[in-house]
């Protein structure tokens, strides 16, 4: 597929696969992956949780709105967002008016076995992933839902949720 002349950028509530699913998506396009979580831990020289901890998630969503406006506006890529980042108005009204945003959605069940995969997010640390991604849901799916494009990263093979996607780009395209 040609003709993609801005940053494709993933939203979506954590596991639903913006990172795993985002590297394979610019493989097919031939585009550079970018992960915004990497990039600010590589900002910050520690991780998520060390940013949470040391400096609150205040900090952490300042850092990853200066992040994501550095990293959109420039070459077309394929950008994965942190689950939290489309839900702040700034970060969102860049995206909209820079990228085309993909909102990567997948019901809670699937969600919830997929994050009790790694223990690495903050924001489900001693607690109970399930209440946490219920309430999430609740509070974050308006406003993904203010996303070009909208598609299920359901359980399969990743591929099958690539394939999705690039169906959904050439329909947009069209
Ligand atoms: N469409 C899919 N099909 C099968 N497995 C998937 C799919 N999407 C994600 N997974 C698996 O779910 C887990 C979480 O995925 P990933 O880390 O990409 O989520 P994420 O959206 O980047 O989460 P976070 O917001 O916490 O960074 C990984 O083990 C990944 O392999
Ligand atoms: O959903 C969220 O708010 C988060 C998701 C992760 O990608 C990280 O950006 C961080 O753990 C916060
Ligand atoms: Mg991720």
């Amino acid at each position: 597929m040609t003709g993609i002349d801005r940053p494709i950028v993933l939203v979506g509530l954590m596991g639903s696969g913006k990172s795993t699913i985002g590297r394979r998506l610019a493989n097919s396009l031939k585009l550079r992956f970018v992960d915004a979580d990497e990039e600010i831990e590589k900002a910050a020289d520690r991780t998520i949780s060390e940013i949470f901890d040391e400096y609150g998630e205040k900090q952490f969503r300042d850092g990853e709105r200066r992040v994501i406006a550095r990293l959109i506006g420039k070459d077309p890529i394929v950008l994965a967002t942190g689950g939290g980042a489309f839900v702040n108005d700034d970060t969102r009204a860049l995206i909209k008016r820079d990228a085309l945003s993909i909102w990567l959605d997948a019901d809670l069940e699937t969600l919830v076995e997929r994050v009790s995969r790694k223990d690495t997010r903050p924001l489900l640390r001693n607690k109970s992933p399930r209440d946490v991604l219920t309430k999430l849901a609740a509070e974050r799916n308006p406003l993904y839902a203010e996303a070009d494009l909208r598609v299920t990263s359901a359980n399969g093979p990743h591929m099958a949720t690539v394939e999705r996607i690039l169906e959904a780009l050439a329909q947009w395209q069209s």
